[in-house]
């Protein structure tokens, strides 16, 4: 098979060939749907400490953009659902070619524009690989941020301008050392949804607890067509490198708020 993908030959229909777990019972992405997602007081806010990275790149790996430290600098993530604290590794986008559709998440059936992931590791683990081979849904600590049109999002400005800089595959830039990436966060994380799930693309290993923010950002219309002149692998538009919803089978989805 081709590699992995999201065109007709390659695309998420064909994963589970290489990844049996593709047909698994914990996958992602799901649609939320608020009739059947429940309520849990328990669950409060997360609190993210991003430090400044000084040595980080923004790469384009063929199936989306990355925002990818050297290594680790005491970035980290604690709290809502989760029992211990959580290393930051990377940040990429899913997004469509139009504005009807990208985001891998929906909400009762309703798809964004995009979708921005900020991936986490269980510090309990040596490193990234080892917390997603470790087994079960404690692996990675995932926040998913829905992306409309609409306000320029100065956070994301120095992001989207290097946008340009990666269009083609295997490309990457140095990113300015003064990137303030705690800026592209609300100020608060409160309100979201919460599941056990998987990585989104190959290998789909069911390592995930999943933390997706009701309220989604806004980025300008140019920034959104930022993205969609991204280029993949097979000299085409990058839009549309998002995975369709998973089955949920007898996962429970829950909320932070009512
Ligand atoms: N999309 S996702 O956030 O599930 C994801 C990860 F967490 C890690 C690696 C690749 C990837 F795509
Ligand atoms: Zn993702």
């Amino acid at each position: 098979m081709a590699p992995w993908g999201y065109e007709k030959d390659n695309g998420p229909a064909h994963w589970h060939k290489d990844c049996p777990i593709a047909n698994g019972k914990n996958q992602s992405p799901i649609d939320l749907i608020n009739g059947e997602v429940k309520y849990d007081s328990g669950l409060k806010p997360l609190t993210a400490k991003y430090v400044p990275f000084s040595d980080a790149k923004f790469l384009n790996n063929g199936h989306s953009v990355q925002f990818q430290p050297s290594a680790g600098n005491g970035s980290e993530l604690t709290g809502g659902p989760l029992a211990v604290k959580y290393n930051f590794e990377q940040f990429h986008f899913h997004w469509g070619n139009n504005d009807t559709e990208g985001s891998e998440h929906r909400v009762d059936g309703k798809m964004y524009p995009a979708e921005l992931h900020f991936v986490h590791w269980n510090s309990t683990n040596p490193s990234f690989k080892d917390a997603v081979g470790s087994g079960g849904p404690n692996g990675l600590a995932v926040l998913g941020f829905f992306l409309k049109v609409g306000a320029e999002n100065a956070a994301l400005k120095p992001i989207t301008d290097l946008i340009p800089k990666v269009k083609d595959a295997g490309t990457s830039v140095t990113v300015p050392s003064n990137f303030d990436m705690q800026a592209i966060l609300p100020a608060t994380l409160t309100d979201y949804y919460t599941y056990d799930g998987s990585l989104t693309t190959p290998p789909l290993a069911e390592c995930v607890k999943w933390i997706v923010f009701k309220q989604p950002l806004e980025v300008s219309a140019a920034q959104m067509e930022a993205f969609r002149s991204v280029i993949n692998r097979d000299g085409k538009p990058m839009g549309g490198n998002y995975r369709p919803p998973c089955p949920l089978h007898d996962r429970a989805v829950k909320t932070s708020f009512k």
